[in-house]
């Protein structure tokens, strides 16, 4: 594969990116103010409270369910494709407005005793990063659109950027995989790559 120019990834990051690639590689065809957001290895759910200002932060969750990974989801968590998995779709909405589509997956046999099943609608961050042990793996990004399976997922999918961590604690391995809405870059005067 011939390198991109900056240009090109700038011009065509579709055409031009894998599926996902570490965000310092994907830095040339992101901008600054993306960057900010993109690649911070804090809570995002503590970023999005403070950038939404007044506007009130909540978790909708789309769908939480033990199912099949995709493909890609169990090679980033180093499990087979046929191993069941708890799976976990939400909305992070500021005034009920989405900004972030997130898709969670986890496998199934590592789950017991961590109390996510109850998460309900509380924040994923407030508990990740509640975990004394908590170790974040590499950061990707990705400009393709999420691949999500609950349809009120599916009717969010306008992306401006993807990224995606696995988060290990005490045994257990956690791909979280979050992207950010063309809503958000609206709210918040954000350029559109
Ligand atoms: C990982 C975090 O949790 C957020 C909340 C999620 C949830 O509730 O399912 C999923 C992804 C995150 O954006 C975070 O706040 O950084």
């Amino acid at each position: 594969m011939i390198a991109p120019t900056v240009r090109q990834a700038s011009l065509f990051p579709h055409l031009l990116f894998p599926h996902w690639l570490p965000v310092a590689a994907a830095r040339p065809a992101m901008s600054a103010s993306w960057w900010q957001w993109v690649a911070s290895t804090d809570s995002l759910t503590s970023r999005l409270t403070v950038a939404g200002g007044t506007k009130a932060f909540r978790v909708q969750l789309l769908r939480q369910t033990i199912g099949l990974p995709l493909r890609d989801e169990a090679l980033a968590l180093g499990i087979e494709p046929r191993r069941y998995a708890w799976l976990r779709e939400v909305a992070l909405c500021l005034d009920d407005m989405p900004w972030v589509v997130a898709r969670s997956v986890a496998p199934l046999s590592q789950l017991q005793g961590k109390g996510l099943e109850g998460l309900g609608e509380r924040s994923l961050g407030s508990w990740l990063f509640q975990q004394p042990d908590l170790v974040r793996g590499p950061l990707y990004a990705t400009c393709h659109q999420p691949r999500f399976v609950a349809e009120q997922s599916a009717s969010l999918l306008d992306s401006v950027w993807g990224r995606r961590s696995v988060f290990q604690h005490s045994g257990l391995s956690l791909l979280v995989q979050e992207y950010f809405l063309s809503t958000m870059a609206d709210d918040l005067g954000l350029p559109s790559r």
